[in-house]
């Protein structure tokens, strides 16, 4: 497993991202946490190839996975292994700040929230990039995706900046190349891999959040 340290620096690899996002389900459906938070450094560096202008996105992720680590390594960190374990944890204890920002700002489960809601963006946008023709252009397809799901959490002035980022987004050749796959019908076979992969976590963290009425979390 990479350290926190240094590892946005090192080059993106879709593969390495799958691997991880392979790895976050136990043979019972638990999500690692550890291997969640390592899924979402590895699409941070991807990110932070793109250049400054998504240097405020990169910001706020990593501040979530940050955040997610102290606990992972804290004194509770037994009850950090899996996203259920979490979710038992922080509501058996009332560490969840449920209707209104409280005691508890930054709680694991709130946090994990914000990550879990940018997972639903990036199966859409990686699923409208798998399916996408050579003239497709990356902004709109991201643009889509972010309109589909997290623009519906945010307030105008995120999703402002967000949309003019959008449109400095690299096309989609270079999009591909950054994937470090191979050509066009690979990147687009693996994608097609990591698909069902993130999808599945991303069910089964919704279903948890749903049945515990967490959806909401300020
Ligand atoms: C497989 C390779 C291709 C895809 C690679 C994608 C790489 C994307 C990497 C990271 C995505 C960023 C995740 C952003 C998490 C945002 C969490 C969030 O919603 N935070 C907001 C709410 O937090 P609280 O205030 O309640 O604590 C926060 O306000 C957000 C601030 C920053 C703006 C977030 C905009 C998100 C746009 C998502 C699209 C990223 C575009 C990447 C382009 C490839």
């Amino acid at each position: 497993m990479q350290t926190m340290a240094g590892s946005e620096d090192q080059k993106f690899s879709l593969q390495e991202v799958l691997d991880t996002f392979k790895l976050c389900l136990s043979e019972n459906k638990e999500v690692y946490l550890e291997q969640y938070v390592a899924g979402w450094r590895g699409l941070v560096k991807f990110l932070n190839s793109l250049g400054s202008v998504f240097g405020f996105i990169s910001k706020d992720a990593v501040s979530k996975i940050q955040i997610l680590v102290s606990y992972m390594k804290g004194e509770n960190a037994s009850h950090y292994a899996t996203v259920q374990s979490m979710v038992k944890y922080e509501l058996d204890n009332n560490l969840v700040d449920v209707n209104k920002k409280g005691s508890h700002p930054e709680s694991g489960c709130r946090t994990l929230l914000r990550l879990h809601r940018a997972l639903r963006w990036l199966e859409l946008f990686l699923d409208r990039l798998r399916t996408s023709t050579e003239d497709s252009k990356t902004s709109a397809l991201c643009a889509e995706a972010y309109n589909e799901s997290l623009a519906q959490h945010h307030p105008w002035m995120i999703r402002k900046a967000a949309g003019m980022a959008f449109l400095v987004l690299p096309g989609r050749q270079t999009f591909f190349e950054v994937m470090n796959v191979g050509p066009p019908e690979q990147v687009v076979a693996k994608l097609g891999e990591a698909l069902p992969l993130i999808s599945e976590v991303y069910q089964i963290t919704e279903d948890l959040y749903a049945q515990h009425n967490l959806l909401d979390l300020p």
